[in-house]
């Protein structure tokens, strides 16, 4: 491959800070401004480099033709009840987003109820949020332009789907939450934020506030319940109990799973909601996270992990508060992470757990803790759920590395547990025998066992020769489960792939304990675990380190960036998707203070430390001979991880290798338009950018398509 000529945008050499003595430039500051024309010229000058080679890819409109064909599957969501109805997501393939069904009963004809792809031409408007009253008479959804994180809160009447006039805006990171009297709407807003609010602004998100909203009259007139001036980070989610009678106000202050806990008794409201409300505090520290799973009467359910890392249920009595009358209803299990439950048929609890990255679900009795019933599963996640405690039946959805899904329904009103199959979900042309899962677990740098998913067709040859996609997020307590996805069927099938996954430290797959394993000063043990995942496929002949190809997305993008730093030598590629890679600057955009929980924050000096170590912008390794393939993405909309980060990293890597005569390897950036971080992205985007993904690894690493 030819030497590449990248542009030279201007190199501020003025620009540094100094972090607790010690200086860091940043000469690329000034692509922190997204509407600045020299940012825009950048921006194009980019696009004009990685389009032209990505197009290159002499097998790239086969490519695009079969990734389109297999994802041209009908999809199906979990049924819910609310009211007399039910409702459902359906994707009858190439929909840009799914449509919401609403059937009189599971046998009726569907009609649509709400079709996110008629409020846009092309699909970038996408649902993000809903809530139906308790009654099932009213729908509040949210909408989302082009993937950011801002959303318009609307209303439907069920289960007709007439429009009502109300319209909520500036809301972000909402609850949605009704009064169960069906009159008015608990949510969150950012009322007083400065400037844009499109998603293509870097404004901090700060002072978060809790508002009533009464159906019929205009947001001008909803009423401010709950502010917390003295704390600009914290965010404040609330809830309705299921009996309707307290609201839950759980603030947060990052993305830790702890929260405070405080409530409010709505029947004891002289004069109705009129004002900040008079909170009590149950839990007023950060020590642990206190899930709302349900309530009788005074007596309330929570999911914690107070004192119980792998998470544990509990009942705390709102007569007597105190931490020491608090009863544990299930006992942490030290061998599987209680992922969610929820309470059904009023006097059952639907738990699931996550041991060793497989999902198991189970009953248990609400009233004694005991466990009654395990449902049979096979091997993977369950993806989908829904179920409430004043309903009699439950439906969820398995899925798996090579099932595109089963769809079980079980009536829960006996003891006797039947569930069946209500939906299987077939995708044409794919033969899942032809194809094999294995879970190995490999050791860290430090001795850690870590686990890995490895997919790949039956009959694999281990010499070393197979060109291999290493996936790994690490980060914010997320457990990253088998699931199953049509653009990987492609891989595995006609580029002779393999796909692996490591579940490596940061994430929730063993629990707060590897969440933290993975944080903070800890945070290079993600790297070595990953970096442990490539050296073990390579040893045991899966691939080699001219076939391995490493991808991540958000923290994920920072795992992608900081490896191919730290080890050049170990990887061909790498694809970073709507990376984290200025780990000075990251808290000072959006919601990035948010994360200073996983990462520690560049304005402390202990944590600086950690952060100048690895941050991806500033440990790009000088004169090796080569740098791996990279290919960076991002989106104008994206105010999750803001561009600026794919920006600057590009930046600096082509003024560091672009001059290199050994660099032959491409490193650039795709940058798309009307595209955030990734919730919510039309069909034909993730079907455009998936065919541009293995059109530049097709050139880089030399992959083979075959009929
Ligand atoms: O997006 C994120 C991190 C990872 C996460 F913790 F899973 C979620 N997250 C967030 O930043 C979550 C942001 N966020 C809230 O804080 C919140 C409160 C209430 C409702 C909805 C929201 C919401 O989306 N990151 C991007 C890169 C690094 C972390």
């Amino acid at each position: 491959m030819g030497k590449f000529q990248y542009p030279t945008p201007r190199r501020d050499e003025t620009v540094a800070d100094n972090y607790h003595g010690q200086e860091v430039k940043d000469p690329y500051r000034w692509m922190e401004d997204p509407d600045g024309e020299e940012t825009k010229a950048f921006v194009d000058a980019q696009n004009s480099i990685s389009r032209p080679f990505i197009n290159a890819c002499p097998v790239k409109e086969q490519i695009q033709k079969r990734i389109t064909e297999v994802w041209d599957y009908p999809k199906y969501g979990c049924p819910k009840k609310h009211g007399d109805h039910y409702y459902y997501f359906h994707n009858s393939g190439l929909q840009n987003q799914s449509v919401m069904y609403v059937q009189d009963s599971l046998d009726a004809e569907p009609r649509v109820f709400l079709d996110p792809n008629k409020l846009s031409d092309d699909g970038t408007v996408s649902l993000r949020g809903s809530a139906f009253t308790e009654n099932g008479l009213t729908l509040a959804y949210g909408l989302s332009k082009s993937g950011s994180d801002w959303i318009t809160v609307k209303f439907k009447k069920a289960p007709s789907g007439e429009d009502l006039p109300d319209v909520l805006e500036q809301v972000k990171f909402s609850s949605m939450a009704w009064t169960h009297d069906h009159t008015g709407f608990f949510y969150n807003s950012y009322p007083n934020q400065e400037g844009k609010v499109d998603g293509t602004e870097t404004t901090s998100n700060l002072h978060q506030k809790l508002y009533f909203h009464r159906l019929g009259t205009e947001q001008t007139a909803d009423v401010l319940v709950g502010e917390m001036p003295d704390f600009p980070k914290w965010m404040i989610g609330a809830e309705v109990s299921d009996c309707g009678r307290y609201l839950l106000l759980t603030p947060s202050e990052g993305c830790d799973p702890v929260n405070r806990l405080f409530y409010v008794d709505l029947e004891s409201l002289e004069g109705g909601i009129s004002g900040i409300l008079p909170y009590v505090k149950i839990v007023d520290n950060f020590d642990a996270e206190y899930q709302y799973i349900t309530n009788e009467g005074p007596v309330f359910t929570f999911k914690t992990n107070l004192k119980a890392p792998n998470y544990k249920l509990i009942n705390i009595d709102l007569t007597k508060p105190e931490p020491e009358n608090w009863k544990t209803l299930v006992e942490e299990d030290a061998s599987a992470v209680l992922e969610w439950a929820t309470c059904v048929n009023n006097d059952r609890l639907v738990l699931c757990y996550l041991r060793d990255v497989k999902n198991e679900l189970y009953v248990y009795d609400l009233a004694s803790g005991k466990q009654n019933y395990q449902f049979p599963l096979n091997v993977g996640s369950v993806a989908g759920f829904s179920g409430k405690k004043k309903g009699t039946e439950i439906f969820y959805q398995f899925l798996s590395f090579l099932t595109p899904g089963v769809i079980y329904h079980c009536d829960m009103s006996g003891r006797d547990y039947q569930p069946k199959v209500f939906r299987e979900i077939t995708v044409q042309g794919f033969d899942a025998s032809l194809f094999e899962t294995e879970q190995v677990f490999f050791k860290s740098t430090d001795g850690t066992k870590i686990p890995m998913f490895i997919v790949h067709k039956k009959g694999l040859k281990k010499d070393g020769n197979n060109p291999t996609l290493l996936y790994g997020y690490g980060g914010f307590s997320i457990s990253i489960t088998p699931s199953f996805s049509p653009s990987r069927v492609v891989f595995l099938q006609h580029l002779g792939g393999v796909y692996a996954l490591a579940n490596i430290r940061g994430g929730g797959e063993y629990g707060e304990t590897w969440h933290k394993d993975g944080s903070l000063g800890n945070k290079q043990n993600c790297f070595n675990d990953f970096q442990s995942a490539a050296e073990y496929l390579v040893a045991q002949g899966y691939t080699s380190s001219k076939k391995l190809v490493i991808n991540g997305g958000s923290n994920g993008g920072l795992l992608v960036g900081a490896c191919l730093n730290q080890r050049p030598d170990l990887f061909a590629g790498g694809i970073a998707q709507v990376g984290v890679l200025d780990m000075l600057r990251f808290h000072k955009f959006t919601i990035g203070h948010a994360w200073i929980t996983d990462y520690g924050s560049s304005d402390d000096p202990e944590q600086f430390k950690w952060l100048i170590k690895y941050s991806p912008l500033h440990n790009i390794p000088k004169g090796v001979e080569q740098y791996p393939a990279l290919l960076l993405l991002t989106g104008d909309h994206d105010d999750r991880v803001v561009p600026l980060h794919s920006l600057k990293f590009i930046a600096e890597l082509q003024s560091v290798v672009g001059s290199s005569d050994t660099q032959t390897n491409p490193v650039i950036i795709r940058v798309d338009t009307k595209s955030g971080h990734g919730f919510g992205k039309p069909t034909a985007k993730v079907i455009e950018e998936i065919s541009d993904i293995y059109s530049f690894i097709y050139q880089t690493i030399g992959l083979e398509w075959s009929k």
